[in-house]
């Protein structure tokens, strides 16, 4: 039997076939996606098409995909506008009331297990019906871009899960069921919801005669490809840079750094998410004039420090620190530093101390690393998995390049069609330890610390 995952995440659609009994995978193939914080889903759907005769060959599917995006939809389905996804900030000022007005951090933590942001779904039905009344007062449903999905290939009705739901907002993962007042308080009037199936149901079939699974959020379709354990904490670059651990209790920081989301497997997810990640890469390879495997290159024959240069690389605003208005600052400039080989490694090393200080906010609530699993398209930069040890100050594992959020939706698809309790055993990809060295650890330290000034002198 054969078994489809589709990844469909900011910049593109992924899909992997595999063997139900093991994940072998047998064929793959991608599309890509629009660029923009916005996505009318006809497109997701058209790139998904491309894919389509591979889909065909599977005998059971699931989508995982990228997180809180608002798909609102009027009385007949139809998109009332184009999504306004996760890496959008317009409705920061939105989320900055909805949680001043409803009863502040603490109470927001505790009924949903996270503090809104702009990337969260509940703000930007704030936002529409701030902006947009009329799209607003025509929305009858909201979906998130994988429930969308799920339902085009044919789930019966409107159909989510605990992990995506509990991206938006107005879901509690302590409780495990909506709270419809957060939902109505932002966009005006109450609004259906998809229903939150179990974990490893089957949720209706497709055209072709296929199961169809519920689906998940792509980190936690990355958690399920994994297999994670306890101990693990997984450091993801991808449009996002996003860090997070599997846990046996639901976590609610009213500081807001570490979103309580629940996993695809009955489980909680404690995440912390950056808005800037491989982007960071791609933005400054593009400066200096080089590919992706030249700006490797480079970051590896530069000194750590980068002779000086600090980057404080919130391009695109940033979500953790919560600074949606935010641009990139390249500190520390002088006539001696300023070559290719520098501002790479400034690049490699602004990435890494980012992702570090996701990872001390996990740390700070609760988890308990005793390994850090690299993943996503930035781990396939030698200088990125070369560097993440030092500045980490931990092992870190890379598992062999695959597309692991991908592969949770496959492992997903075989759970639902063995109709078994527990998602089947796949074995655990192979991996490469990276150990830190003990040579570079005050180095590190400097480059840590001159990143936290930078940071934290809010330029
Ligand atoms: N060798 C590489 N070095 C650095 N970045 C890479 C490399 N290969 C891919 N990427 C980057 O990884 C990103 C895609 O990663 P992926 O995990 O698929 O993200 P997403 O799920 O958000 O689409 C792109 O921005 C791409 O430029
Ligand atoms: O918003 C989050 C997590 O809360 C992001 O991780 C999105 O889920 C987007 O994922 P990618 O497209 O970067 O994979």
């Amino acid at each position: 039997m054969l078994v489809a995952g589709i990844d469909s995440s900011t910049q593109s659609v992924k899909v992997v076939l595999c063997r139900a009994e093991d994940g072998t995978v047998v064929a793959e193939a991608s599309a890509p996606h629009p660029d923009g914080t916005e996505c009318a889903p006809a497109h997701w759907w058209d790139a998904l098409g491309q894919l389509r005769e591979l889909l065909e060959r599977a005998d059971a599917v699931a989508v995982a995909a990228q997180q809180h995006g608002m798909v609102a939809l009027d009385e007949a389905g139809e998109p009332v506008r184009p999504a306004l996804l996760w890496n959008d900030v317009r409705s920061a000022p939105q989320a900055r009331a909805l949680v001043a007005g409803l009863g502040g951090p603490k109470t927001w933590a505790e009924r949903t297990g996270s503090v809104p942001v702009a990337s969260f779904t509940v703000t930007k039905l704030r936002w529409m019906a701030e902006h947009e009344p009329e799209n607003a007062r025509r929305t009858a449903a909201v979906l998130l871009p994988h429930d969308w999905l799920t339902w085009r290939l044919g789930a019966d009705g409107y159909v989510t899960d605990r992990g995506d739901a509990s991206g938006t907002g107005y879901w509690s993962p302590a409780e495990g069921r909506y709270l419809p007042d957060l939902l109505e308080a932002a966009l005006g009037h109450a609004a259906e919801t998809p229903r939150v199936a179990a974990p490893g149901a089957a949720v209706g079939e497709t055209p072709w005669g296929a199961p169809i699974a519920p689906g998940t959020g792509d980190n936690m379709g990355a958690a399920l490809g994994l297999g994670l354990r306890e101990g693990d904490v997984v450091v993801s670059i991808g449009t996002s840079g996003t860090a997070f651990a599997v846990a046996d209790t639901p976590a609610a920081d009213p500081t807001g750094a570490v979103a309580g989301f629940a996993d695809a497997t009955g489980r909680f997810l404690p995440l912390v998410c950056t808005l800037n990640a491989a982007r960071i890469l791609t933005s400054t390879a593009r400066m200096i004039g080089a590919d992706l495997a030249e700006l490797s290159r480079l970051a590896l024959a530069a000194g750590p420090g980068a002779g000086g240069l600090t980057f404080l690389p919130y391009l695109d605003g940033e979500r953790t620190p919560d600074r949606p208005d935010a641009t990139g600052v390249l500190a520390g400039m002088t006539t001696a530093n300023t070559d290719r080989e520098n501002l790479a490694r400034a690049a490699v090393e602004a990435l890494l101390c980012s992702l570090a200080d996701a990872v001390d906010h996990l740390a700070a609530h609760g988890a308990r690393p005793r390994r850090t699993l690299l993943i996503g398209g930035g781990a396939r930069s030698a200088a990125v998995r070369a560097l993440a040890p030092d500045v980490f100050g931990t092992p870190v594992t890379v598992p062999e390049p695959a597309e692991y959020v991908a592969l949770g939706a496959a492992r997903q698809a075989a759970w639902a069609l063995a109709g078994t309790p527990e998602p089947p055993a796949w074995p655990a990809p192979p991996a490469t330890d990276h150990e830190p060295d003990p040579g570079m650890a005050d180095a590190a330290r400097g480059v840590r610390a001159r990143y936290a000034e930078l940071r934290d002198k809010r330029v």
